[in-house]
């Protein structure tokens, strides 16, 4: 089968140089639309507001909170220019949504991950997105999810158990066993192989954190925005040196699997005993692949990747900052205690399919979490014809951001809008009328598909935890950063105790 057709097409140095320097010029020149949305302040031609970027994750999300809320102060629209780039910044829900929803295409900054994520969902161009979405859906309904909980259940007594070593000494930092809890979870549910060997799931998780660190650092710099410029550089070098390695650990996994695959067909066998009580999305692709010739290895590997790589840091993030707001509002924490007892019948027992919807204030406190530090906190999109808004009409072949950052902290959530207050999900007359002020998994079409795979999983995880551990910490000390994804800074700020 050939291989999958390059995306991103390179450029002439010459052609790119020309093309540049004229834009250049052109947005230095070019006379400002009256009817133009409010230009956020400090623009400089040529750079536009690029220098404002430069500085660690902290500093870039420190910028990005000044951007959106002066989007928030001027009718939830502002531009802002990344060298001459018009990037638009939207905090209004309609307009929000109706970017979400028809322009589908993502900006050129996705494809700073293209060496390891392909053309994934996460990246794909939209004809290529459109098959492949309907494709994977079936794989993320109800039924398939509920099958994966018996394996969160397995993942969360394991980190329960390596937690019990940090219990009573004070303040640790508990990312690192949240990553990989979620991570094996997502793995094996993904890819279906046994994860004991850590150290290979260490290798592929501190490669797409080297990869994530490399595509900030290009984000920030204007000139590395430009590919001829940025394949000269050693940071581009050490990239590819990166996705080789994740490449290289998926295609074995890939080529494990098959062979597996048909050694038990071969024995009239259905899988392995390493997955018998669900099926993992590679078995389900390697079918889909055979029955309707619908994916190439390329393929199912850049999905596979994508998957894995777009659930766990996700997932783990979030748990994190719930443990952080839990752990600063025992009375929330002891709330969730008391509902998860009274599901489970006082009993020792794992977390089932039929619990999960029943824990109801612990679904609001994950939104409420998401809400205030959702760590996807903005998305982007282009289009390549104008965009017609409430009050304006965009250019064409802009980049439009969704800030998620500036839709959870509208002013229609309420003067109390900053503070946490899970019980606000519980009384639809404390929630904005407009649903779209809440976009903690994207809005419209191209939104999460594995938004209720993170909610079974952290539900899933969080009862084991409270249930062994009162979690302690402060939520004050809390310093944010952003790379692809909001994180706290350092996670050291969580404290665990017994209870039994
Ligand atoms: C708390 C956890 C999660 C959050 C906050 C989250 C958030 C998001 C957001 C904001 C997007 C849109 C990204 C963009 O357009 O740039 C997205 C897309 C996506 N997410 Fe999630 N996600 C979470 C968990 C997951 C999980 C568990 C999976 C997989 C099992 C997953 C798989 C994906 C994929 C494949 C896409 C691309 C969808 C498409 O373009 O069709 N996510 N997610």
């Amino acid at each position: 089968r050939s291989p999958s057709p390059t995306v991103y097409p390179e450029k002439p140095v010459s052609e790119l140089s020309l093309s540049c320097i004229t834009s250049a010029i052109w947005s230095w020149l070019k006379p400002r639309s009256v009817k133009s949305p409010p230009m956020y302040p400090g623009w400089l031609p040529l750079i536009g507001h690029g220098y404002q970027l430069m500085g660690d994750d902290k500093h870039l999300w420190k910028r990005e909170k000044e951007f959106y809320d002066f989007c928030l102060q001027n009718n939830d629209l502002i531009e802002v220019r990344v060298g001459t780039h018009s990037m638009f910044i939207l905090t209004d829900p309609d307009d929000s949504l109706t970017v979400a929803n028809y322009c589908l295409d993502k900006p050129y900054i996705y494809s700073f991950g293209h060496n390891v994520y392909g053309r994934g969902l996460i990246t794909a161009e939209v004809k290529r997105w459109k098959i492949h979405r309907k494709l994977l859906n079936p794989s993320f309904n109800l039924n398939v999810l509920q099958s994966f909980v018996g394996e969160f259940n397995r993942q969360a007594k394991r980190l329960v158990s390596s937690l019990a070593s940090e219990a009573g000494k004070g303040p640790f930092d508990i990312q690192p066993y949240l990553i990989t809890n979620e991570l094996k979870s997502a793995y094996r549910t993904t890819f279906g192989t046994k994860v004991e060997n850590s150290e290979t799931l260490k290798t592929y998780s501190h490669a797409t954190e080297q990869i994530l660190t490399l595509i900030l650092e290009r984000m920030q710099n204007i000139w590395l925005h430009l590919s001829f410029i940025y394949k000269m550089t050693k940071s581009s070098r050490e990239s590819d040196k990166l996705a080789k390695i994740m490449k290289d650990i998926t295609e074995s996994v890939i080529n494990n699997r098959k062979s597996q695959l048909k050694a038990a067909k071969q024995l009239d066998k259905v899988g392995d005993s390493a997955t018998e009580d669900f099926v993992p999305l590679l078995d389900r692709m390697l079918d889909l692949a055979d029955k309707q010739d619908a994916f190439t290895d390329d393929d199912i590997k850049e999905h596979l990747d994508t998957i894995v790589g777009a659930a766990y840091d996700t997932t783990a993030t979030a748990v994190t900052f719930i443990l952080i707001l839990i752990g600063s509002h025992p009375d929330v924490q002891e709330k969730m205690y008391q509902e998860l007892q009274k599901v489970l019948e006082h009993e020792e027992r794992d977390i089932d399919k039929h619990d999960l919807p029943k824990l109801v204030y612990m679904e609001a406190v994950i939104k409420e979490t998401l809400r205030l530090y959702s760590p996807a906190p903005r998305f982007a999109r282009t289009s390549n014809i104008d965009v017609k808004l409430k009050n304006y009409t965009l250019p064409a072949n802009s980049t439009y951001i969704i800030s998620v950052y500036g839709l959870h902290r509208h002013a229609m959530w309420g003067p109390d809008k900053d503070q946490f207050i899970p019980d606000r999900w519980l009384d639809p007359t404390r929630l904005p009328k407009n649903p779209n002020c809440f976009a903690g998994f994207s809005l419209g079409r191209r939104n999460c598909i594995g938004k209720l795979y993170g909610v079974m999983a952290i539900k899933t995880t969080l009862s084991y935890i409270l249930r062994h551990f009162r979690i302690y910490s402060d939520i004050e000390k809390l310093e944010t950063g952003c790379d692809v994804l909001l994180k706290p800074v350092a996670g050291y700020f969580i404290s665990l105790e017994s209870r039994v």
